[in-house]
């Protein structure tokens, strides 16, 4: 087998300039894309220091998310900042053990029990922030609000202090995945380092408290998934899960879902502020909900599954503006793929927009069509990949899909709006931060 064909450029820095320069412009779908017309299908390249294969479409996908060969890849400042227990680091056996242990806890029947919490968690939000305003920036809510619904559903951290001291070491710590991992005084990543350390004590202080609880009987054992992690024994009634290994987790569910939701939620108040016939179809679905419901009455799993269209929005907001650009693989031995050899220790990049906007897979690519996904099962496997796939399939999905939908509810069955600004673009970094953080103007429906 030969290399792929494409050029690797100058040692060690390649193309990543051009890369990150086209990302930020968000053109980095047609920059790939002009790779893919000049080389193939199957191109090399050089990205962050390691020579990188670029692959795309449904095969392409399958290949990425299911080959054993291949290994989870992250920015190094990652195993840095959170260490090299966690999900996203481990592979094989050990991603599956671990992976085994938590995704019961976020399975959709374990999750129906936390969506009047959501509901709750999410009123409080829009009472402080949406209520009594005439003007929102949208972005920096959606993380507020995402942070805040993960803390207490999924960590058991409540509303307070606590709480808002977290979210700042938090931020820093994220401020640090994409720096250069040196750990000088006065650097982003020295900074976010030492806010890591912060962050790892928090979640230490917790894990006592709630082995305290657990030992009194004072929580039930599926309480949050702190507690869960807690809970869960070996035959031989060892803890399955270390200390380490929850703290790191904790960090990783955190990370994983804080940008990509609250990008999505932005995304979508975006679109719905500039698509009034799919406003109007998801106004109409709301509202029968508020109909079948006493006001005040909590949003339940049952209201959930009736919200199919607004769903199938997010789903279409997903594949035109996935929030996760792609990720990259790196592969344990020379293989073989699309007959081209990736020798050892190259990446692969899987890049979900390639796929997701092919036309011989959803014609007219660029049109907006929720009705893509009336049927799920016609979406032919490994093409629709925003939540990736195969065994690291996004294990958060159906919370995201819980925020998304309690959210929406209540934002267009209570409020009209409007964006602020003309410029309506947005750039990558990498997920997608739309132009000054997406200000509108809104106005309480019942004022209206
Ligand atoms: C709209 C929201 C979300 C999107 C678009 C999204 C997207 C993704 C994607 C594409 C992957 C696969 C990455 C890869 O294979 O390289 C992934 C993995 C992951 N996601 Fe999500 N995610 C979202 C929300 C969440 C939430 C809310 C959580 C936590 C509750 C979460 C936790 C994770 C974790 C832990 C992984 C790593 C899984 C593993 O390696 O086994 N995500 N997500």
């Amino acid at each position: 087998c030969r290399l792929p064909p494409g050029s690797l450029g100058i040692p060690v820095i390649g193309q990543t300039f051009g890369f990150l320069r086209a990302m930020k412009a968000n053109r980095a779908e047609k920059w790939l894309q002009d790779r893919v017309d000049k080389n193939g299908a199957v191109s090399k390249l050089t990205l962050f220091g390691i020579p990188t294969v670029i692959i795309h479409g449904q095969a392409a996908n399958k290949f990425t998310f299911t080959s054993d060969t291949l290994l989870s890849e992250q920015p190094k400042s990652f195993a840095k900042l959170v260490g090299k227990r966690n999900l996203l680091l481990l592979n094989g056996e050990d991603h599956r053990r671990v992976r085994g242990v938590i995704m019961p806890f976020l399975k959709p029947e374990v999750l129906k029990q936390y969506v009047g919490k959501m509901d709750g968690e999410i009123r409080n939000h829009i009472d402080v922030y949406w209520q009594s305003k005439q003007e929102v920036t949208v972005m920096p809510l959606m993380k507020i609000l995402t942070f805040n619904v993960m803390s207490s559903l999924l960590f058991g951290l409540e509303p307070g202090a606590r709480r808002e001291t977290f979210l700042e070491s938090f931020q820093y710590v994220l401020e640090g995945i994409l720096a250069i991992p040196v750990n000088i005084p006065f650097t982003v990543f020295h900074r976010s380092k030492q806010a890591s350390s912060r962050v790892k004590s928090m979640i230490i202080d917790l894990i006592h408290e709630k082995r305290l609880a657990l030992e009194k009987k004072e929580v039930l054992p599926h309480q949050d998934l702190i507690t869960s992690l807690l809970s869960i024994h070996g035959e031989g009634n060892e803890a399955l899960f270390s200390e380490q290994e929850i703290v790191e987790n904790v960090m990783l569910f955190m990370m994983a879902g804080y940008d990509t939701s609250s990008s999505l939620l932005t995304l979508m108040i975006r679109l719905l502020a500039i698509d009034p016939a799919v406003h109007a179809a998801v106004l109409e679905e709301q509202e029968e909900i508020t109909k079948s419901k006493r006001s005040e009455e909590p949003i339940t799993w049952e209201d959930l599954t009736k919200m199919k269209y607004t769903w199938r929005v997010a789903l279409e907001v997903l594949r035109i503006t996935p929030p996760v650009f792609g990720g990259m693989r790196k592969t344990l031995k020379d293989i073989e793929f699309g007959g081209y050899l990736i020798p050892k220790g190259w990446q692969v990049l899987w890049a979900a927009n390639m796929t997701q906007m092919d036309e011989s897979i959803f014609p007219d690519p660029s049109k907006f069509d929720p009705k893509r996904f009336e049927n799920q099962a016609s979406v032919p496997p490994y093409s629709f990949v925003a939540f990736g796939g195969g065994p690291r399939l996004c294990p958060g999905n159906e919370f995201a899909r819980i925020e998304i939908l309690v959210l929406m509810h209540y934002l267009v069955t209570g409020f009209t709006w409007k964006l602020s600004d003309k410029v309506n673009n947005f750039t990558r970094n990498p997920f997608p931060v739309p132009t000054k953080g997406l200000p509108i103007r809104i106005q309480r429906k019942s004022l209206l």
